[in-house]
């Protein structure tokens, strides 16, 4: 269980916020495992880290560790978790090149994306420091004179996080900040590919004084194994997941038993519409960011470009000339801005829409293809000529590649955006108010945006409807997720 002595020439080896291995109880350690595994970079596929394959043994001490944590984890006043949350805080902040490096390495994406990821990891942090002082309860008129009516709000207890690649510090951080700031405990397993950025920021978690048990980092390849664990162990009393719908469909069902609480942030679909009135030049900007950030690796990203019929050429010209400005390469390297996709089965879902909607009659207007070499890249991508038949159309690519439908009413459009089972992001681009107004209310979508391409916050609460899950993360409602409603009825006054 090791580092390789040169991790990458940006990340050393010796990095004081690597460990090989996981965090149980306040300890870093593999627990009994016997076996280890790589993590690669993707740019490179050099081996960054071997680490302990922990499973469920690990698991379940660490939800023994989590449960007697909880106890006075919770028990602290709300203004002194609020303290050591706002620590850790801190402790990002000052080291957010070095983890933005650490993200990089392993998970491709472009240095300065890398570090916009843990700047926006860490506002969910600083955010539920803030929130942990404000979890307010209610008082209830009562209907007779003798009686008093208060609702008070209390930690679930141990949470299992389970997280994915492509957000390794900005996903973890938004459930583990409002668990712990509400006092739950963890227990969390980050992606088997991205496995260091959370052993990072643990180290700081550590250094910034949460308590032993309170955080636990379970790293391992056995997924299924570790998630059966989460979700059978009585112990613990609320799954936070996000990844795809056909996982969480398997932790829903997993966690029937208990009846235990889930949140479930699953794929979306995102439909991003151009309507004729619409500022071009801000839409193209919009779609570069919502198509194009993190390689299009974003479960918000834009899937179906819809193009009003009028504004289709001048739209795909434009977004063409933009898209050919796109550096595609190792993230480390100056003036990249498309790093590489996260493996090699990333590449071949990409390749099988382009060649699926080729096949079917698209146009290949840029890209279509990986780029040979070293490393899992791929050209972005433009396909015009795009119809309902082709794969682009229904499944989520989660790669570059932009397909441009055509419509010509608001009606049509707006039943073409909503046939899909899935209801994370859309986005929109208009002038007209009145249409804004009802494009938005039609939308079956958790979030829309609006004239714009971005729209994620720790401010806001992000999450889907539909098949793209349940539960909502960040703004103040994200910490409802972590807490139980509590009625008391005082009588015989
Ligand atoms: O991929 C999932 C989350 C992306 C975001 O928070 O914008």
């Amino acid at each position: 269980m090791s580092f390789t002595t040169a991790m990458t020439k940006h990340v050393p080896f010796s990095s004081r916020l690597l460990r090989a291995a996981g965090y149980i109880n306040g300890a870093w350690t593999g627990g009994g495992a016997t076996k280890t595994f790589d993590v690669i970079n993707p740019a490179t596929g050099e081996v960054l880290a071997s680490l302990p394959d922990m499973g469920a043994a690990e698991t379940a001490a660490a939800i023994d560790a989590a449960y007697i944590a909880q106890v006075t984890w919770a028990a602290r006043p709300a203004k002194e978790r609020a303290a050591t949350l706002r620590k850790w805080f801190d402790l990002m902040i000052a080291n957010a090149d070095e983890l933005a490096a650490i993200l990089t390495a392993e998970m491709g994406k472009p240095l300065p994306e890398a570090r916009g990821e843990i700047l926006y990891a860490a506002s969910y942090v600083e955010w539920y420091a803030e929130e942990a002082k404000r979890i307010y309860g209610e008082t209830i008129p009562a209907p007779s004179n003798d009686k008093r009516m208060v609702v008070i709000k209390q930690p679930v207890g141990v949470v299992g996080t389970i997280t994915p690649w492509n957000f390794p510090a900005a996903m973890i951080a938004r459930k583990i900040a409002p668990a712990l700031a509400v006092g739950c405990t963890v227990v969390s397993k980050p992606a088997e590919q991205t496995p260091l950025t959370a052993i990072a920021l643990a180290v700081l978690a550590e250094e910034a004084g949460i308590p032993a048990g309170v955080l636990n980092i379970i790293v391992g390849l056995d997924g299924p194994a570790i998630g059966r664990e989460l979700c059978g162990n009585a112990k613990v009393r609320k799954i936070s997941f996000t990844g795809s719908t056909e996982v969480g469909r398997i932790l829903m069902r997993q966690c029937a038993d208990q009846i235990k609480k889930v949140s479930l942030e699953l794929g979306g679909n995102a439909p991003f519409i151009v309507f004729d009135d619409a500022d071009l030049d801000a839409a193209v900007e919009g779609a570069m960011a919502s198509k194009y950030r993190n390689a299009g690796q974003t479960c918000v990203c834009a899937n179906r470009i819809y193009v009003q019929s009028s504004v289709y050429d001048a739209f795909a010209a434009k977004l063409a000339a933009k898209v050919g400005e796109l550096n595609v390469g190792d993230g480390f390297k100056p003036g990249v801005t498309v790093g590489p996709l996260i493996d090699e089965q990333g590449v071949a879902k990409a390749e099988d829409h382009v060649r699926d909607a080729v096949s079917k009659g698209a146009r290949v207007v840029l890209g279509g293809k990986r780029i040979e070499g070293t490393g899992t890249f791929f050209a972005p991508t433009i396909l015009t000529g795009v119809d309902r038949s082709m794969k682009v159309a229904r499944e989520e690519t989660f790669g570059p590649v932009a397909p441009l439908f055509r419509f010509d009413t608001a009606e049509d459009v707006i039943a073409q955006a909503n046939d899909t089972e899935f209801g994370l992001a859309a986005y929109f681009f208009a002038g007209d108010m009145k249409k804004v107004w009802r494009v938005a209310e039609a939308l079956e979508y958790g979030m829309v945006g609006i004239n714009t391409g971005l729209m994620s916050s720790e401010t806001a609460p992000f999450g889907g409807i539909k098949q793209s899950g349940l539960g909502r993360e960040g703004s103040r409602h994200g910490a409802d997720d972590y807490l139980e409603m509590k009625y008391l009825c005082i009588g015989n006054l």
